[in-house]
């Protein structure tokens, strides 16, 4: 039975990187503020996403470094352990999934955290657990996220498969991993674990890896994939999956893998229904909460993060919270704007991406014009031996997308994110001066095959 409700200003359900960022703003300027939290303050991003993984993925790319060095500096024995990354991912990064210190962080900032499963049961209204109900005076903002979405692949259910939580807590790397999905948290989680001594399989049902990205990229990827010794397979459907003692068996049309470890990594999902926004007039069979350039998706509700679908990205989560929060707190602040929203892969080579891509462009009936080089033909990819590509897409006078693959691609990206948010004139890019041999010198290059 429920009991007295608890009067708020804000309710903010869901604490990932998106709410726990308003929430904590919020609190800071005064409000009564609750925030209500089913598992870890913080979300994905610091227990089972973004940090761990590039932990992972940082350990990964010292690994490959170093078996670099024999044909340019001599000799390196390299022995993987991943030891050390279970251990730094448990102690640094995830304080062994404790959420402790951002607890105390938000109750220090004058927050109410309520720990349960919230759900909207009237305007105005979040009821936690079916029993503490909440009240909010000035909105409820909704940020609960993603999890995991698990394709119904036959004998899948049931089997102890891994997602991006079981890979991110593994102890131990696999000996063999088949990896489902070749999306972000597929390819990035593969190349770890393949540099950790595991044999890799990746089975993506579209046609190249990487899919809402530029072709170019995803090719390049596989191949790099493939002289690592791992196994792509694309346009491949899987159709069944066993597990039988110590193994999966994943079987596709014209084939089966088998491995240690399965990890399914096929995109994400929010599931509306069980937040219950259908109570404030949401559909609650759609994707994703449909938001205004003020995040706002009903009266008295505003939306953000992943469960927005603009973008499962923390840096567009935190982007939003800021809209909200200066929505809510009544001040003046620019719309939202999604067009230089920036994408990085942290694959090796590093995948950036902003804007759009040439088919998302031409689909949008922009007369485009791109061009594509190879890093290997700047001075600076030549003298590392890297591999890597810069694609531009461009109208008459602007870039409308741009894709970075190589060394710190996510880094160079940074200038043609300016560039297409900032509407630079291609000219001006053009008549600027790039240090030799920097990576991002391939810029240049690239604008002069526009
Ligand atoms: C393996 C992996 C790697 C990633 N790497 C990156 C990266 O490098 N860079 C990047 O930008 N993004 C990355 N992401 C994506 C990033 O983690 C998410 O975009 C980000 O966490 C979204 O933040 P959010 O606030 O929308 O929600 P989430 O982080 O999903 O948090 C939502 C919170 O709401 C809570 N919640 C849900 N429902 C309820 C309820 N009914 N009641 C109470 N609480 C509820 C959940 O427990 C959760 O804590 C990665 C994701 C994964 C899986
Ligand atoms: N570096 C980063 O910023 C980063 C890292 C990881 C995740 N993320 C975010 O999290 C989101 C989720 O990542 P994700 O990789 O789970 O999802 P995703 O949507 O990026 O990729 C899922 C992939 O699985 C494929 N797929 C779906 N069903 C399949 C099936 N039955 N068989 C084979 N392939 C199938 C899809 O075609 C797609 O390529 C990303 O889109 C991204 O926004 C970001």
């Amino acid at each position: 039975m429920a009991g007295e409700a608890e009067e708020f200003d804000v309710v903010v359900l869901g604490l990932g990187p998106g709410g726990e960022e308003v929430a904590g703003r919020l609190a800071e300027a005064g409000l009564a503020v609750a925030g209500v939290e089913a598992r870890l303050v913080g979300g994905e991003c610091p227990y089972w996403g973004c940090v761990p993984s590039k932990m992972m993925v940082r350990a990964a790319d010292l690994l490959a470094e170093g078996r670099r060095i024999p044909s340019m500096a001599g000799e390196a024995t390299v022995v993987p352990d991943w030891a050390p990354v279970a251990r730094r991912i448990r102690e640094e990064a995830t304080d062994n999934w404790d959420d402790k210190v951002a607890a105390d962080r938000f109750h220090d900032k004058g927050g109410t955290l309520v720990r349960g499963r919230g759900r909207i049961t009237a305007p105005g209204e979040v009821t936690v657990d079916g029993r503490r109900v909440l009240r909010a005076r000035r909105g409820i903002v909704v940020s609960t996220g993603s999890q995991p979405a698990v394709p119904a692949i036959a004998g899948l259910g049931g089997t102890p498969y891994w997602t991006n939580r079981e890979a991110i807590e593994a102890e131990r790397a696999p000996e063999s991993l088949v990896v489902i999905g070749g999306g972000t948290v597929g390819v990035e989680l593969a190349q770890v674990f393949r540099r950790f001594g595991a044999e890799v399989t990746v089975l993506e049902v579209a046609g190249h890896l990487l899919p809402p990205e530029e072709p170019e990229v995803g090719e390049l990827v596989a191949r790099i994939f493939s002289d690592e010794g791992m196994t792509v397979r694309t346009d491949t459907q899987v159709t069944r999956v066993d597990h039988h003692g110590a193994a999966f068996t994943v079987m596709t049309e014209d084939g089966s893998h088998r491995a240690e470890r399965l990890l399914v990594a096929t995109g994400r999902r929010s599931d509306l229904a069980a937040i219950g926004v259908g109570a404030v007039g949401l559909d609650e069979s759609a994707h994703a909460i449909e938001v205004d350039e003020r995040m706002r998706a009903a009266e008295g509700v505003w939306a953000l993060g992943d469960v927005t679908g603009k973008g499962a990205f923390t840096h567009v989560a935190m982007y939003q919270a800021r809209i909200a929060l200066a929505d809510i707190l009544g001040e003046r602040a620019p719309a939202a704007d999604y067009r230089a929203v920036p994408r990085v892969t942290f694959t090796d080579p590093e995948v950036g991406a902003v804007g759009l891509t040439e088919r998302q462009a031409r689909e949008r009936g922009i007369a485009v014009r791109t061009a594509v080089t190879s890093l290997s033909s700047s001075a600076r990819g030549w003298i590392h031996r890297a591999e890597g590509l810069v694609k531009l897409v461009a109208d008459d006078r602007f870039l409308v997308g741009a894709t970075v693959a190589g060394p710190a691609g996510g880094e160079v990206l940074g200038l043609l994110t300016l560039a297409v948010h900032a509407r630079v004139p291609i000219d001006g890019l053009a008549s600027m001066v790039y240090a030799y041999p920097t990576f991002h010198r391939a810029i240049e290059d690239t604008l002069r095959l526009l």
